[in-house]
């Protein structure tokens, strides 16, 4: 008698939800099994992986439920279950986890980030914050999973040449530690948000099942965002596990020199017995491998290997595996065969917490309100956010005044006159025309083909994001619209933004093309 119940559901679903995410997490999925439980209904969805399930169950079982539950009259329950391919391709149902399990194990800190993110409102967002961990931070029963060669003794233990970070979290002297992992780089103190959200979780789901799961790990995103402290979390939390663990952490040039040098000296045996042998290969900006062709054998052959005996993967690279320009299809579908996740450039929110968070850490409270000041005003990526927080307080401590946002705002005069004086709506539409190439008048016409309409809402969106332009400001400069109009491309563009990569992409180039 519920025989159309999923379809009802998902037509209902799909009005109500915002497009984006119907079309990423509901849509794909293959129909529900529906099977009367008594006082129940039953509904049994299979989804691909194991990642899906585990942002499903918290983002939107709960949304499902209630709906199915509505439209049926009655109670339903959701059953997830990851569906699994056998080796002629057919599907095969793996064990169900049981409804409000995570079945993977965050590091023990994981949970506890210091600085509560208010979460943007929202669907996708509700997880972030300390007193509402995000998913993957929630407590686990996980069995360890983990293959054989985790447990072997061995150490790559070398002293790190990369910039890196003592105990506080803003980057200073060297803190290296083993296999050149940077002590401080911690899931503790990795600030949680939307930005870092699905990177994250898939992070902590390596750290729980080294080497079964998402192998490789792609993390891809602009500078400063995270991806290297990302990674450094979990070389940290698995060798907090099991300090057996052979973990490397390196950056793609890195591996560029070791290959060179190995090549002069002809010991290509030794680089193999380096790389071959490890349990967790962490390799920063891959896009450094462009155009090196040796090199890029070299780490095929090391990735070939490692995936073979189910050793762990994690790349980072600042474009998506597709994106990545003079670098063998071979190694680039690898690269997106397992998984792939963006970081995205911070909200205000999370540019807050941020602040607050590294300015415990440093010694010194910042009230929320220089905070966001600071926040409102940097923007661009969490290094800089940095920087910004580093004048501050050095500011303070020279001049012997409380933090406040006059002192903020004395302390960072020449980076906002530098950003004030570059970014102009002008400026924008005048880019943003060219990128689209629609005239700049179109800008404040009243045109409303779409290949009109949507740079114009790209280019309020950017004008919203990269100026300090109010709503009816920027709604007059566009040829005298509401500031509703604007308002609405600015979220429009912004939610897009999260699930559309190429849409990111295209943001991303106008963005650095504006800053200069
Ligand atoms: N969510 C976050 N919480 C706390 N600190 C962060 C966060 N994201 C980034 N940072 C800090 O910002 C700085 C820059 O981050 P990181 O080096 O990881 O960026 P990246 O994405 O690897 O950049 P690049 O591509 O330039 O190497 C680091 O000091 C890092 O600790």
């Amino acid at each position: 008698m519920h025989t159309d119940l999923w379809e009802r559901g998902c037509e209902r679903l799909a009005a109500e939800m915002p497009e984006q995410q119907f079309n990423t997490w509901i849509k794909p999925l293959p129909p529900a099994d529906v099977s009367d439980g008594g006082d129940r209904v039953l509904v049994g969805l299979r989804v691909p992986n194991r990642f899906k399930l585990d942002w499903i169950r918290s983002q939107y079982s709960a949304r499902i439920e209630a709906t199915l539950s509505e439209l049926a009259g009655m109670p339903v329950r959701l059953e997830l279950s990851v569906l699994q391919r056998d080796m002629n391709g057919r599907p095969a149902i793996q064990a169900a986890a049981p409804a409000g399990s995570m079945q993977l194990r965050a590091p023990a800190s994981a949970a506890s980030a210091a600085v509560p993110v208010r979460a943007p409102q929202g669907d996708a967002s509700a997880a972030t914050s300390s007193t509402n961990p995000a998913p993957a931070a929630a407590p686990s029963t996980v069995t360890d999973l983990r293959p054989a060669s985790l447990a072997a003794p061995a150490v790559i233990a070398q002293r790190g040449d990369r910039p890196a970070t003592p105990t506080g979290t803003l980057p200073g002297a060297p803190a290296a530690t083993r296999g050149r992992l940077n002590a401080a780089l911690t899931f503790d103190t990795l600030v949680p948000g939307r930005a870092n959200q699905m990177a994250r979780t898939a992070a902590l789901h390596v750290v729980g099942a080294p080497g079964q799961m998402y192998n490789p790990l792609f993390i891809y995103g602009g500078v400063g965002l995270g991806k290297t402290h990302l990674i450094h979390a979990v070389g940290n939390a698995l060798i907090r596990d099991n300090p057996d663990a052979r973990v490397l952490y390196l950056h793609a040039e890195q591996f560029i020199s070791d290959v060179v040098r190995n090549y002069q000296r002809k010991t290509f045996d030794e680089l193999k017995a380096k790389y071959h042998s490890l349990d967790l290969l962490l390799i920063d900006d891959v896009q450094f491998f462009a155009g090196k062709d040796r090199t890029q054998e070299e780490f095929f052959n090391a990735f070939e290997a490692l995936l073979a005996k189910r050793a762990h993967i994690i790349m980072t690279s600042d474009t998506y595996p597709k994106g990545l320009v003079d670098i063998d299809e071979r190694l680039t579908s690898r690269f997106d065969a397992g998984l792939t996740v963006a970081i995205e450039p911070p909200e205000l929110e999370m540019r807050v917490a941020i602040l607050m968070k590294k300015a415990v850490a440093e010694g010194s409270p910042m009230p929320e309100d220089v905070a966001f000041f600071i926040a409102k005003n940097v923007r661009a990526n969490v290094r800089e956010l940095e920087g910004a927080l580093r004048k501050v307080l050095a500011y303070a401590k020279f001049s012997h005044k409380d933090i406040s946002i006059t002192l903020a705002r004395e302390a960072l005069k020449d980076l906002l006159s530098i950003q004030n004086r570059q970014i102009s709506v002008e400026n924008i539409q005048k880019t943003v025309a060219d990128f689209y190439k629609i005239k700049v008048a179109d800008m404040y016409s009243k045109k409303r083909p779409v290949s009109i309409a949507r740079p114009r809402q790209i280019a309020m969106y950017l004008a919203k994001e990269m100026t300090q332009k109010s709503l009816p400001e920027i709604g007059e400069l566009f040829g005298g619209r509401d500031h509703t109009t604007v308002l609405h491309a600015v979220r429009k563009i912004g939610g897009e933004r999260q699930k559309n990569t190429e849409l990111n992409q295209q943001l991303h180039v106008l963005e650095q093309t504006l800053k200069g």
